[in-house]
This record gives C-alpha cells, structure tokens and sequence, in this order.
C-alpha cells in the first residue's frame, strides 16, 4: 500500500479558494508557505464505506498518483506532493492558472483555424506521451483541457483530472462504464473491453466542437446522449481510429 506524507497540509500549505469541486471532494488553490508558490489541492474523501456514493477508495487514489507519478510531460499537469490525514488524501499539484479551453475560445470574437491546429497539436502530444505508457485518461472533456495561463498569447494545453485513468498491463482487458455521456466512447455504453483507442474517441468529439461549436451526440438528457452515441448515425472513410501518432503526421496538423 503506497504510504503518503502524515504531516498536516497546512503546516506546509495556506489553503485558498475552492477552484472546482465533485464526488471526490474539492480543488482549492493553496499556498506554499516556505516559497510563496500556488499551487492546486486536490482534496480527495476517503471512502470508509464501500457502498457510499460519496468520496473515493483509497486504492483508486493510489492508482491515480502512480499515474500522475508515471507522467512527466509539458501538456500534463505533474504532481508535487501527496499527504494523507485520517479520512483524506491531498494531491498537491502543478496549479494550471489559465482558463478551460473552451472558456477561452468562448471569450474570443473567433478562433482561427491555425489556433485550432496548434490546440489540438498540443492536446495530441500531450495523450501521445500518455498512451505510449500504455496509460488512458478515460475522461477526456473540455472541462478537462486547460491552459498554462492567461495572458500568454500562446498559451500551453494541460490536461487535468487524472481520477479515472488507467494504466493497461500485458494483456489485461479492462471495463468501465465510467465517464461523460457527450464524449465518452460507444465500446464504454457497451460495457466492451476499453483501450487508449477509447480516448481518440473523445478527442474526436472535442475536435467537431472545437470546429463547429455543436456537440454531435448531445441529447435532451444523458439517456437520449448515450442512445445517440450508439445508434451509429455516422459514417466514416477511415474504418479504424487514428493514435494520437498517427493524428500529428495528419496533414491537417503537420502540412506536407
Ligand atoms: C485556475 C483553476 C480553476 C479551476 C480549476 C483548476 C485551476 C484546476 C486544476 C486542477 C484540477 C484537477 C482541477 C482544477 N479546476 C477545477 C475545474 C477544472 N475544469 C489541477 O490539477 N491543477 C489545476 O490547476
């Protein structure tokens, strides 16, 4: 079982500002004491009871800093540290003080084409280097694309949230029927084996919305969302998914 720091977190850390919060518990900006340097707590819940919808095991924890640990890549968010109370687990993280993307673009009168390249080239190398260790987000969303900060006129793509990632061993076959309706793949409604190939699925999405501003399978509710995804009412040229590898040698992104 992986040990974390017993210390208390803030006796190293000002706890700040909630800066987004879920099942799990809450992320707060939060304040080194010794350097002055923000960063972003992820204050994880504990779960004491296996049947409790509120909080998270502790073995998914550890799973999801074994990941992060694994992870050292400018387009991914790194960890610095990782203390544990009683009943919580505090990942102490690389604070991504830009806005989501799609706020961003949201803000913007509009967005270039080359903009829209230079994004997705990012968020491409980013689950390149992800999936070459055999490691899939598996929640892959807007509200999951960020960026390094604000005032940059080319700011860099972090991808956040590494809560329902996995790392895929030699020949395991793994499920989930965890995720976003809007971005989550067909084989995950089906409950078939999932794969990295799950999570180009996502970013497909993610390049139709970022191109179009439509959500392609957005239904009235999140039934309706999923019924869309499976029902199929697509056609593609290509029969298999592209890598992430095989979409930065795509002449959209890398022009012959
Ligand atoms: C400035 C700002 C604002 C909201 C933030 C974050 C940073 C943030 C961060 C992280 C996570 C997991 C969630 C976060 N959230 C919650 C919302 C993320 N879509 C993180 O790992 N680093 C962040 O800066």
């Amino acid at each position: 079982m992986a040990v974390f720091k017993p210390e208390n977190v803030e006796d190293f850390f000002e706890i700040g500002e909630v800066l987004g919060s879920g099942h799990f518990g809450q992320v707060r900006q939060v304040r080194e004491r010794a350097t002055g340097t923000c960063w972003a707590g992820k204050f994880l819940k504990i779960r004491k009871i296996a049947c409790s919808r509120l909080g998270v095991d502790r073995s998914s924890v550890e799973r999801e800093v074994e990941i992060l640990q694994t992870l050292r890549h400018p387009n991914i968010v790194t960890l610095k540290d990782v203390f544990e109370s009683r009943a919580e687990v505090v990942l102490i993280l690389e604070l991504v003080s830009g806005a989501e993307l799609f706020d961003f673009i949201a803000e913007k009168d509009n967005l270039l084409e080359s903009e829209a390249i230079e994004f997705m080239k990012q968020i491409l190398e980013g689950l390149g280097f992800m999936h070459s260790k055999n490691i899939a987000h598996f929640d892959l969303k807007p509200e999951n694309i960020m960026l390094s900060d604000k005032v940059s006129p080319n700011p860099n793509i972090k991808l956040i949230d590494f809560g329902l990632a996995h790392c895929f061993h030699q020949g395991e076959e793994y499920r989930s029927s965890s995720g976003t309706p809007q971005y989550i793949a067909p084989e995950v409604i089906n409950s078939e084996p999932l794969s990295t190939a799950s999570d180009m699925w996502s970013i497909g999405v993610i390049t139709y919305i970022l191109l179009s501003g439509l959500s392609p399978f957005q239904g009235e509710t999140d039934e309706d969302t999923l019924k869309n995804v499976i029902a199929m009412k697509y056609e593609f040229f290509e029969r298999d998914r592209m890598t992430a590898e095989e979409c930065l040698l795509h002449p959209w992104i890398k022009p012959i």
